[in-house]
């Protein structure tokens, strides 16, 4: 069976204002993956990681990583952990190497260490400029070489393609995977985007109101996607076609689309036929988008 790196025993958490914000989340990090923690704005992903990371605290339940508890463990347990949670504190009238340097100082990696990480995020020739000159994909890069001092085996990101532009996105998700694959490094990264989870996550806890809806691998994930794919039908009136649709139950009305389960071609044909009929016209019948919300509706309606 595979190590377990970081797990939660039924996480509870209510700040001061005593409104619970993670219920029960049992999440399973396995060692050696990318997971992809996923959940839409406020479902609760960052207040987990800064519980898993020490940095809430009066929570309810276990946070044991590496097997040993964090209320009992903590020091030891955060020397081998690396984050990068909210946006990055890098001094842009230094250099890259400078702001290594700077933090180098504070997490005790030898000096060496610097020449190594830089390696690793690809920025050794950018080393001696400015870190206010680096694209945004470049000061994200520098961000998490600074996470990488301490030779961490497991790495905490949150949230780290937000607010970079296309190529910053690409060359930050390169990073993650080449740090999964050649550095051997655990990483637990958040997002609320589907889609780039898919493009580097190798399993996935999805959570909602501060509830964990699914936790498994990739395929996993795309298994139960494949058994329960929506088609989306746009049509002159969403509201009318949904309350006709009797026999085919309608998951999702939305502006002038409503989304039914897929269940073979010729069912969509006799979908077709049966709007017609009624008097609905239907102006496209596709495959449901590939998103978040789509497939909270899918996983929801198991
Ligand atoms: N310091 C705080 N005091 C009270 N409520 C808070 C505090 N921080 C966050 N919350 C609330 O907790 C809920 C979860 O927030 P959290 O930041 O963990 O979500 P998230 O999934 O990371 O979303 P986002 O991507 O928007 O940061 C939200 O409803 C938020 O308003």
């Amino acid at each position: 069976m595979q190590n377990i790196l970081v797990e939660t025993q039924r996480l509870d958490y209510t700040f001061r204002s005593g409104q619970p914000i993670l219920r029960q989340l049992n999440l399973q990090v396995p060692e050696g993956s990318i997971y992809g923690f996923l959940g839409p704005n406020g479902a609760g992903k960052t207040t987990s990681l800064r519980l898993i990371l020490g940095l809430l605290k009066n929570q309810k339940g276990n946070i044991k990583i590496f097997g040993e508890s964090i209320a009992t463990h903590r020091i030891p347990v955060m020397k081998r952990i690396g984050a990068l949670i909210e946006s990055p504190s890098i001094y842009l009238h230094l250099t890259g190497k400078e702001n290594l340097e700077l933090f180098r100082l504070s997490s005790g990696s030898p000096r060496n260490r610097i020449g190594e990480v830089l390696r690793i995020v690809g920025l050794t020739d950018a080393a001696g400029k400015k870190a206010g000159a680096y694209s945004l994909g470049m000061k994200q890069r520098l961000a998490i070489a600074v996470a990488l001092l301490n030779d961490p085996e497991l790495l905490v990101l949150d949230e780290p393609t937000n607010g970079l532009d296309p190529s910053g996105i690409i060359e930050t998700r390169e990073l993650i995977k080449s740090l999964n694959k050649e550095q051997g490094k655990t990483i637990l990264v958040s997002s609320h985007l589907l889609t780039e989870m898919e493009k580097m996550a190798t399993h996935i806890g999805i959570i909602h109101k501060g509830a964990l809806l699914f936790q498994g691998s990739m395929q996993e994930l795309q298994r139960l996607q494949a058994n329960k794919a929506l088609i989306t039908v746009e049509v002159s009136d969403a509201k009318k076609a949904a309350a006709l649709l009797s026999e085919f139950p309608v998951q999702q009305v939305n502006g002038t689309q409503f989304s039914v389960s897929f269940e073979s071609r010729e069912r969509t044909a006799q979908l077709n036929k049966a709007l017609v009929q009624q008097g609905i016209d239907v102006y496209q019948v596709s495959v449901a988008q590939h998103d978040l919300e789509n497939l909270f509706v899918q996983i929801t309606n198991q």
